[in-house]
Order: structure tokens, then sequence, then C-alpha cells
């Protein structure tokens, strides 16, 4: 079993990490942590962060609080950039990582108009594929398995998840390969589950469960 406890998500923005984690969370009655949700009540908006103090800034804070969520037995969701740091990278090495895939026709009602991400910001469409190439790698490279999210509610991307845990909690060790499995999932179309409070807007600054 992975050294760190914690089930990790990562993936690009909007893909998921934030909805599939608490579903996942209640499914397996674990604690649910969501590092952009810390960030926000620990520091205030990710927007505002990124305004007043930029991007470094915002990455030191982020893995702070990653570090500290890592180091719970939790199901963990990352902001989507957390694995520009190295220090979550070396991190992420000891624990169980769930890499959410998806591409950019299914992520675009989602990040259409002003989303509050602030890397969304202006040009959403191409901010998000050039900064999902960028990052793809890094994912893949980190992963102990990837879900392919395409055409799957939350639901079904959570369940997708559930089939994937025991195989991996069965496995000892680092990473295996250059790419991690692909885990199969059902195709059954279901209810949307609601959608999670932005996190990335100033209004975002609501009280965790609010
Ligand atoms: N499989 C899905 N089908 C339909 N809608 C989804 C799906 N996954 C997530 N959503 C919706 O898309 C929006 C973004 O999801 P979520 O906040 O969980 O993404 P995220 O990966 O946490 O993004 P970020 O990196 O910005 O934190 C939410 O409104 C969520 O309900
Ligand atoms: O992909 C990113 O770099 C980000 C994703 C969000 O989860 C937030 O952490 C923030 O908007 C930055
Ligand atoms: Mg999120």
């Amino acid at each position: 079993m992975a050294r760190n406890r914690a089930v990790v998500l990562v993936g690009p923005m909007a893909v998921g990490k934030s909805a599939v984690g608490r579903m996942l969370a209640e499914r397996i009655d674990a604690r649910f942590i969501d590092t952009d949700r810390l960030i926000v009540e620990q520091h205030g908006s990710i927007a505002g962060i990124f305004a007043r103090q930029g991007e470094e800034a915002f990455r030191t804070i982020e893995a702070d609080v990653v570090r500290a969520a890592l180091a719970e037995d939790a199901v963990v969701s990352l902001g989507g950039g957390a694995v520009l740091h190295p220090r979550t990278r070396d991190l992420l090495q000891d624990a169980t990582v769930i890499f959410l895939d998806t591409d950019l026709a299914t992520v675009l009602p989602r990040i259409g108009g002003e989303s509050g991400r602030p890397l969304l910001a202006g040009r959403p469409a191409e901010r998000w594929q050039a900064l999902y190439d960028a990052r793809r790698p890094v994912y893949a490279a980190l992963a102990t398995t990837v879900v392919d999210t395409r055409g799957l509610s939350v639901r079904g991307v959570t369940a997708a998840v559930l089939r994937a845990l025991p195989a991996l909690h069965r496995s000892d060790g680092p990473r295996g390969g250059d790419e991690a499995p692909t885990a199969t999932h059902d195709t059954t179309h279901d209810s949307t589950y609601d959608s999670t409070p932005d996190l990335n807007h100033e209004s975002g600054t609501r009280p965790h469960g609010h």
C-alpha cells in the first residue's frame, strides 16, 4: 500500500476533482479535504490571492496546505496546478494518486464565460488547453491510475475510481511504468452532481459547507 494513506485526485481545471472527491469520500466513509477550499478558508479567495500577491505566492501557500492535507487519512482533491510545486510532486510519490482526465470539449461548458479562475481569464478555452497540454505529462507521471471521465457523470466517475481503488491499495512501491493504467468505467449516464461552490471567485469565501 502507498505509504501516504491519502487518496489524492489530480487533473486539470473543472475535470471534477472537487465534485468527485466529495462523493468518493462519502462512499468510502472518509474525510474529504479540498485544498482550494482550505486555501480560501485560511487566506481568502483564490482570485484575490492571485490579484494581490501573484501566482508564485499562491503556489507557496498551496504547497503548504497540500503538505498538511496529504498527511491525513482522507480523500484529497488538489487544485489543478498543485502538481507544479516540486515538494508536492515528491509527496505524491508515496500517495495513491488518481488522475482524472478529460478534454476541452467536455469541460468547455464548465469553464465558458467568466468562471472566476484567474488562469483562464479572458480566453478560457485557449488557456485551459495550453495548461492541459503542459501539465498532462506531470499528472500522468504521478498517477497510480488514470480515469477517463469523458461521457461520465460525477457518479459515474466516482464509480470508476471506486473500482480502481482496491487494486491500488494492494500495490506496493513507486509508480510502475511510464503511464499508469487507465481504469475501466461504465458508461451509464446519470444525473449530474450538484455543482460545487466556485472557490476561485471572490464570492467563494463562504465558510465550509455553505
Ligand atoms: N463528470 C461531470 N459531469 C458533469 N458535470 C461535472 C462533472 N464533473 C464535474 N462537474 C461540474 O463541473 C464543475 C467543475 O467541477 P469541479 O469544481 O469538481 O472541478 P475541479 O476539477 O475541482 O476544478 P478546479 O481545478 O478548478 O478546482 C462543477 O460545477 C461540477 O459539478
Ligand atoms: O490549474 C490551476 O492552476 C488552478 C486550479 C484551481 O483549482 C485553483 O487552484 C487555481 O485557480 C489555480
Ligand atoms: Mg476543485
